[in-house]
């Protein structure tokens, strides 16, 4: 019952890496298709070794997945399998990261896998009805000169991005590492995020906000460690994006049982649920949702708030949040949830 309830709400994905939806089938087919060798001789043993003990562990093997997409098909192919896959767990809008400098740093430009993402968004929203958004990424293992040369190289594609993001090795590479870049974003009129807060410190947190200027933070899981920041969160209502299997899978918490997505979400805070890298940790959005359902007994009406939640917080425009939070209603009182 909760399972179908998940599944009818419309829900928007707010924190997908695209590059982590390429699933070890998709690899292989493009490795075939360019003849490129890879470490693993088969699926089987590339997803036996999706077993990481942190963050980092799971970057290497992402960076290394990514190097099959070469041309425009492959990020078209890439994108558009995602798309379906959503649309399967009910979700109506995603605003989709993409990592620019995993593929410029290979000789792939912006006239590659630009083209390719777009075409496939455009398919998506046609055939399956998904409205989707780009977010470009920076690594922030990489210098803010590099990152400042990746928003240079993204002006021509200006218009088809929605949101500049921070990605990558947390620990040790703060917000403040990239706040002209950020400030030089905003006055493009671009939006900001960033990851915060997944394995590095709240104090991240409070940068992300006081530098970065985010309207979301990606992750922020660990602003528990600081009660006055849960408290800004609360009263700013900062929608945090997070992503309960991937926490687990990079040991962020032992067990989904031990997640704190409940615990904010019973302060106040403006939780979304979503799948950060569905390939390599074992779930879609649907997944996510039911895993935290079951490991900590959410309420129905705590599912419907998630999915609520997911369309305030979302970049979409006024009328279609309103439509989409008629749906969720409708879907509400047809499964007696009350409201
Ligand atoms: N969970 C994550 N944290 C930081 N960078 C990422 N890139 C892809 N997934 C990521
Ligand atoms: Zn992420």
């Amino acid at each position: 019952m909760t399972d179908d309830l998940i599944r009818a709400l419309p829900k928007a994905e707010l924190h997908l890496h695209i590059e982590g939806s390429l699933e070890p089938e998709m690899v292989f087919r493009l490795a075939d298709r360019h003849g490129v060798a890879l470490a693993y001789d088969s699926v089987d043993a590339l997803r036996a070794a999706y077993d990481f003990h942190d963050l980092q562990s799971f970057l290497d093997l992402y960076y290394a997945g990514a190097d099959v997409l070469r041309d425009e098909a492959d990020f078209y192919d890439m994108t558009r399998a995602y798309l379906a896959r959503a649309a399967a767990d009910g979700v109506v809008h995603s605003e989709i990261f993409f990592d620019p400098q995993t593929h410029t740093a290979r000789g792939i430009g912006f006239d590659v896998f630009m083209p390719g993402m777009l075409r496939a968004l455009a398919d998506g929203e046609r055939e399956l009805g998904v409205s989707a958004k780009l977010i470009l990424c920076f690594l922030r293992h990489l210098s803010a000169d590099d990152a400042m040369a990746t928003l240079d190289a993204a002006l021509p594609w200006r218009d088809a991005i929605c949101a500049v993001g921070l990605d990558s090795s947390e620990r040790g590479h703060p917000p403040s590492k990239f706040t002209a870049v950020f400030d030089r974003a905003r006055a493009l009129g671009l939006l900001t995020v960033a990851h915060a807060g997944e394995e590095g410190p709240p104090a991240y947190i409070v940068e992300a906000l006081d530098l970065l200027k985010v309207r979301r933070i990606d992750h922020g899981v660990r602003c528990v460690e600081d009660g006055a920041l849960v408290e800004r969160l609360a009263r700013e209502q900062v929608p945090l994006t997070v992503c309960p299997l991937s926490n687990v899978k990079l040991c962020v918490f032992e067990r989904a049982a031990d997640h704190n997505l409940k615990t904010l979400l019973e302060r106040g805070l403006c939780v979304t649920v979503n799948s950060d890298d569905p390939a390599y940790f074992g779930g879609y959005v649907a997944d996510n949702y039911r895993a935290m359902q079951t490991a900590l007994s959410l309420s129905d009406a705590q599912i419907v708030q998630l999915a609520r939640n997911s369309i305030t917080a979302s970049f979409a425009d006024d009328d279609a949040k309103a439509r989409w939070l008629a749906q969720i209603d409708e879907v509400a009182q047809r499964f007696g949830v009350a409201g």
